[in-house]
C-alpha cells in the first residue's frame, strides 16, 4: 500500500471522529440550554415566598437533573442560565458563584463515589454556608446575627430541597435523556436504597416543616402586630385620658375663677389646683388682654413679675387667642415655654368670665416628661407620640429623640417581615404599629425585629434538628432494610462462588419472590455446571491418556528403526552410552562392532529396493536372534550399516557371537518371490579389555577403521582388535 493512501485513510478516520465529537458536543450544549431555560424560567418567575421577603428558588432542580442525566458541561450551561434568572429576580450576583460552585463540587464528589444528596450536604457545610455568610455580612451588611443564621439555614435547606426534588423527579424522565454515568463506579445496592429512602423522608419533611415554620412565622408576626396595636391603642387611650383629665381640671379651674373676683383668692385657688394636679408644670391666669396676672409655682412667677410687663403678655399665644375666640377650652400643640419656664410643653387653657364677659384665660402647662409615667412599655417596646404638626411630644428614652424635634419618618421594608411596617430611628430598624388619638396625635409603638427573627430562627433550628434525627433514623432503618434485601442475594452468590451447593431449602425469612427465583436458577445453573465440569474432566483424562500413549509411541519411534524394528542410531546411542561408561568404570570387556552388508548396491540395483529392504529386515531379525542378552545391543546406524555392542562376557565369547552372526548371514538366504538372495557381511570389531582409557566416540572410530580393513581385504570377514 502506498504512503498517500494510508495517510488518506487516517485523515478520513480523523474527520469521522471529529464529526462524532462535534455532534456529541452540540447535543450536550443543546441539553444544557434546554435544562437551563427551565431553570431560568422557574427562578425568574416562581420564587416561592416562605418568610417575609425570603423565598425558595427551585430552578436548580433542573441543573441537578442536567448534571445527573448529561454530565458536567451541560450542567454548567444550565447553572449559568439558572443563576441569570435568579440574578434578574433578586439582583443578587453572588448567587452565581454559589450555584456554580455547588454544581462543580457536587460533580467532583459524585465522581469520587459520594451519593448526590450527601455530596450536596457536604458542599453546603464546607463551602456553601461560609460563602453565603461572607456575602450577606460583607456585601449586604446584614448585622442581625439571628437573621444571618436564618438566611444561611434557608439557603442550605433550599439546596437540599432542590437536590431531593431532582432525585424524586429523575425516575419519571425518559431514560433516553441519559447520556452516561458520571460516577466512576456503580453505587452499592444498599447505598441506592438508603438514598431513595432518605429522599422520600427528607423531601416531604422539609416541605412540611417549611410550610409549618412559615405559618408559625406569620402567626408570630400577627401576634406581634396585635401586641403593638394594643399597646399603641392603650398608650393613646392613657394619653387621651391624661389630657382630658387635665383639660377637665382647667375647665373646672376656669369655672371656679369665674366665680372669684378677688386676686388673693385666685392665687390660692391656682396654688390649690397646681398641688392637686402634679402633671402641670406651671399654671397661670391672664386678664382679658393676655397679661399674666397670676402664676404658679410662685418663685417662677415672682421672677416674671420682676421683668418688664411686656414679658408677661401672652396675647399672641394660641392658648390665649383660641379660648378667647371660641369660648372653649383649648389644647395646644407642643411648644417651647417662654419666660415662665423653658420646657417643651402642651398648654391647656380655658376662658373665664365675669358676668358673662370674657375676663381672661386660665392655663396649665402639661409637663411632658410626665408621659414617661404612662410609658410602661419596658425594654422590648418603645413609644413615640407625635403631634399633628409632626413634632415629637414624647419618645421612650431608649430611642434618644428629643421632644419638639420634627419626626422625619423613614418607612422601609424589612426582608424578614411581610405584614408589619418598619421604620428606621437613629439608624436602627424597628417594626411598628400606630394609632391616632382623638386630638390628632399619632402614637407609634416600636419593636426591635429580633423577637420575630428569633422565633423564625428557632423554628429553623428545630427543623434542622428534626431533619438530622430523621436522617439518622432513616440511615439506621434503611441500612438494616438494605442489608435484609441484599443479604440473601450475597449468601447465594457466596455459595455459588465457593462452588458449594446452593441450598435447596427455601430461605423463607428475609427472602423474597425474586430472590427465591434466583436461588432456583442458581441451583439449575450449578447442576449444569457440575455436569459439564465432570464431562470435561472425563474428556480431559481420556485425552491425556491418548496423548501419553502417542508420546510414548513417538518416543519409541524416535529411537527405533522402522524397517528392522531394532534401535536406530539415536536409540542405540541413548541405550549404550551409559552401559558403555559403566562397563569401562567396572573394567568389564566391551566389544563394539560395525557391520556392513557387502555389495548391497548390486542387490538393490538388480532386484529392486523392496528386495533390498527385505534383506535389511532379515539382517535385523538375525541380529536379534544372535545377540539375545540384556547386555547385547544391536542397532541400524543408517543404510546397510549396523552396530553391535556387547558389554558382558569375555572377548572370546564376543568374537564367537560375531562370527556366528557372520556365518548365519553367509549361510542363510532371503526369499524374494522366486528368488533366493544370498548375502555376506563385513565386520570391524574392537574390544576394550586391558586399557580402559577410551571414549565412546573413540571405540566407534576404531571399529569403523577395522570395518574398512575387512572391506578392503576381501569382505565377508571379521577384522578384530583389542587392547
Ligand atoms: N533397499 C534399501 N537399500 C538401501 C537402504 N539404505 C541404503 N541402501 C542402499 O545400499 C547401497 C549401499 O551401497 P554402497 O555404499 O555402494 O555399498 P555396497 O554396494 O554394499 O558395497 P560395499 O559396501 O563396498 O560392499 C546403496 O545402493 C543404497 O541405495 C535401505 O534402507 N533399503
Amino acid at each position: 500500500m502506498r504512503w498517500d493512501s494510508i495517510s488518506n485513510i487516517v485523515q478520513w478516520g480523523a474527520q469521522d471522529l471529529n464529526y462524532y465529537q462535534k455532534d456529541y458536543l452540540k447535543k450536550q450544549v443543546v441539553y444544557g440550554v434546554l435544562f437551563g431555560i427551565f431553570a431560568f424560567l422557574i427562578n425568574f418567575n416562581f420564587i416561592i415566598p416562605i418568610y417575609g421577603h425570603l423565598g425558595l428558588h427551585m430552578g436548580e432542580v433542573f441543573v441537578f437533573l442536567c448534571l445527573i442525566f448529561r454530565g458536567l458541561v451541560p450542567a454548567i450551561i444550565a447553572t449559568l442560565l439558572s443563576s441569570l434568572g435568579l440574578f434578574l429576580a433578586t439582583e443578587n450576583p453572588s448567587l452565581l458563584i454559589t450555584t456554580l460552585l455547588q454544581t462543580l463540587v457536587v460533580y467532583f464528589l459524585i465522581r469520587r463515589g459520594f451519593l448526590i444528596l450527601i455530596a450536596d450536604i457536604i458542599y453546603w457545610l464546607i463551602l456553601g454556608l461560609p460563602i453565603t455568610y461572607v456575602v450577606i455580612t460583607y456585601f449586604y451588611q446584614v448585622t442581625s446575627t439571628d437573621f444571618t443564621q436564618v438566611i444561611l439555614i434557608k439557603q442550605a435547606i433550599n439546596g437540599v430541597l432542590n437536590i431531593s426534588l431532582a432525585l424524586l423527579v429523575q425516575p419519571f424522565l425518559p431514560s433516553r435523556l441519559y447520556s452516561s454515568n458520571i460516577a466512576n463506579k456503580l453505587p452499592k445496592l444498599s447505598s441506592r436504597i438508603f438514598e431513595l429512602s432518605l429522599i422520600c423522608i427528607v423531601f416531604p419533611t422539609l416541605l412540611i416543616t417549611l410550610i409549618l415554620s412559615d405559618s408559625n412565622a406569620q402567626q408570630s408576626e400577627k401576634e406581634l402586630e396585635e401586641i403593638l396595636r394594643i399597646r399603641a391603642a392603650h398608650f393613646a387611650e392613657l394619653s387621651s385620658g391624661y389630657l382630658s383629665y387635665h383639660k377637665k381640671a382647667i375647665e373646672n379651674l376656669s369655672e371656679v375663677i369665674s366665680e372669684l373676683q378677688d386676686e388673693p383668692d385666685q392665687e390660692a385657688t391656682l396654688n390649690h389646683w397646681n398641688s392637686n394636679y402634679s402633671g402641670f408644670l406651671t399654671m397661670l391666669i391672664t386678664d382679658e388682654k393676655g397679661l399674666v396676672i397670676e402664676g404658679v409655682p410662685e418663685e417662677r412667677f415672682e421672677k416674671l413679675l420682676a421683668l418688664p410687663e411686656l414679658s408677661r403678655l401672652v396675647s399672641d399665644r394660641d392658648y390665649f387667642v383660641k379660648p378667647k375666640e371660641t369660648n372653649q377650652s383649648f389644647i395646644s400643640e407642643v411648644f417651647l415655654g417662654r419666660g415662665f419656664g423653658n420646657d417643651p410643653i402642651i398648654a391647656i387653657s380655658a376662658p373665664y368670665y365675669s358676668g358673662g364677659v370674657f375676663k381672661g384665660v386660665v392655663e396649665g402647662s402639661l409637663n411632658l416628661p410626665n408621659f414617661s409615667d404612662i410609658d410602661a412599655t419596658g425594654n422590648a417596646y418603645s413609644v413615640i407620640v407625635v403631634d399633628k404638626s409632626g413634632k415629637v411630644i414624647y419618645s421612650s428614652p431608649a430611642l434618644n429623640i428629643k421632644a419638639l424635634t420634627v419626626f422625619a419618618q423613614q418607612d422601609m421594608t424589612l426582608a424578614y417581615s411581610s405584614n408589619l411596617p418598619a421604620i428606621e430611628v437613629n439608624e436602627r430598624e424597628y417594626l411598628y404599629k400606630q394609632v391616632t388619638t382623638d386630638n390628632g396625635w399619632v402614637v407609634k409603638v416600636l419593636s426591635k425585629p429580633n423577637t420575630l427573627i428569633t422565633a423564625y430562627k428557632n423554628n429553623f433550628y428545630k427543623l434542622i434538628l428534626t431533619l438530622i434525627i430523621i436522617s439518622i433514623l432513616a440511615l439506621s432503618v434503611t441500612r438494616r432494610f438494605a442489608k435484609q434485601i441484599t443479604r440473601p442475594l450475597e449468601r447465594l452468590v457466596r455459595y455459588f462462588e465457593a462452588q458449594r451447593p446452593v441450598p435447596t431449602r427455601a430461605m423463607k425469612y428475609l427472602s423474597s419472590e425474586e430472590v427465591e427465583s434466583i436461588r432456583l436458577q442458581l441451583i439449575n445453573a450449578q447442576s449444569l455446571m457440575i455436569d459439564y465440569q465432570e464431562k470435561l474432566k472425563d474428556e480431559v483424562d481420556e485425552k491425556t491418556k491418548e496423548l501419553k500413549k502417542t508420546n510414548e509411541k513417538l518416543e519409541l519411534l524416535s529411537r527405533q528403526d522402522q524397517l528392522t524394528n531394532i534401535f536406530n542410531r539415536r536409540g542405540f546411542e541413548l541405550a549404550t552410552q551409559k552401559v558403555f561408561k559403566l562397563a569401562i568404570r567396572n573394567h568389564n570387556p566391551v566389544t563394539f562392532a560395525v557391520l556392513d552388508v557387502d555389495n548391497f548396491k548390486t542387490i538393490n540395483d538388480s532386484l529392486g529396493h523392496t528386495a533390498g529392504d527385505k534383506c535389511l529386515e532379515y539382517i535385523g531379525e538375525t541380529l536379534k536372534d544372535v545377540f539375545k542378552r540384556d547386555t547385547d545391543f544391536v542397532g541400524r546406524y543408517g543404510g546397510e550399516e549396523f552396530v553391535v555392542m556387547l558389554a558382558e562376557g569375555s572377548e572370546a565369547n564376543h568374537l564367537h557371537l560375531l562370527e556366528l552372526f557372520r556365518a548365519t548371514i553367509e549361510n542363510g538366504s532371503v526369499c524374494y518371490g522366486k528368488q533366493s538372495i544370498k548375502m555376506t557381511i563385513s565386520i570391524g570389531a574392537y574390544t576394550v579389555r586391558d586399557d580402559f582409557n577410551i571414549s565412546y566416540e573413540g571405540i566407534i572410530k576404531k571399529s569403523d577403521e577395522l570395518l574398512y580393513v575387512s572391506k578392503s581385504s576381501g569382505k565377508n570377514k571379521i577384522t578384530h582388535k583389542s587392547q
